[in-house]
């Protein structure tokens, strides 16, 4: 049942009800970008500490429901981001607050003006990921092929590029990569058609089946309902030791 809690819990650690997803799905595969400068702001985000999705226990066994429809279909989901610290938030306000980074625009936002991002709902300053019911994911068809890091100055390309010509990624081609800040990332923009559609589709209905709904901006963000904590914005850090039980000596 929901929690009943306000506002933002300031705690360094997650109340009981959060799990690390692979205690619960192991198979999923994960990729966590805000750990990495491979990602709209070009450095590691605040808060994220360890390269772990740490989600609420509904949401992590509802994605495992969905993962074990997923194999026998021959995919695998592949989460990119789960819960986010507000402080990793307030990281994604001060870049936007200073319009003259504009590092990863060329692979991100090639045609949206980084100050429009709050305003056309690409980014949120209270976000559905800090209550951790909420999860950016996509489709690897099986067996996955391996993924090579970015390397910070490497020549940026378009995310709406053709598949084979974005920076490389092992998921199937969903028409953007992830984080594509592009009305093209808009789950039914009508200029996706053929796998591109089919791909979303299977995703929206993999998972809408166990209870997740898409934000329409955006392909990839899913929120599990109901969410356990709705109104809480947390902000303990993305690592093992946050976790309850998740300290050992
Ligand atoms: C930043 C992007 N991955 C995302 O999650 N956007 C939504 C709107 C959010 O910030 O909650
Ligand atoms: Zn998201």
């Amino acid at each position: 049942a929901p929690v009943a809690d306000t506002g933002l819990s300031g705690g360094a650690k997650a109340p009981r009800g959060f799990v690390a997803l692979s205690d619960v799905a192991p198979t999923i595969l994960q990729e966590i970008r805000y750990t990495t400068p491979h990602n709209f702001v070009g450095e590691p985000i605040d808060g994220y500490r360890q390269p772990m999705c740490v989600v609420t226990r509904p949401t992590a066994e509802a994605l495992k429901r969905a993962q074990r429809g997923l194999l026998r279909k021959g995919y695998s989901l592949k989460v990119y981001d789960c819960y986010r610290p507000q402080r990793a938030v307030d990281h994604f306000v001060r870049w936007a607050e200073d319009v003259a980074d504009e590092r990863m625009k060329a692979e991100f936002y090639p045609q949206v003006d980084k100050g429009r991002l709050f305003e056309d709902g690409y980014i949120a300053e209270k976000s559905g990921h800090s209550r951790g019911s909420t999860v950016d994911l996509t489709l690897v068809k099986l067996p996955a092929k391996p993924t090579r890091p970015y390397v910070p100055g490497e020549p940026l390309k378009p995310c709406y590029a053709p598949h084979d010509q974005r920076f490389p990624d092992n998921s199937v081609d969903m028409g953007t990569g992830f984080d594509c800040f592009d009305t093209l990332s808009h789950t039914d923009d009508a200029r996706i058609t053929g796998a591109q559609r089919a791909h979303r589709d299977l995703l929206r209905s993999a998972l809408a089946a166990e209870g997740f709904t898409n934000l329409p901006e955006e392909w990839w963000h899913f929120t599990h309902k109901p969410e356990l904590f709705p109104d809480t914005y947390f902000d303990f850090p993305v690592e093992r030791r946050s976790l309850p039980g998740g300290h050992h000596h």
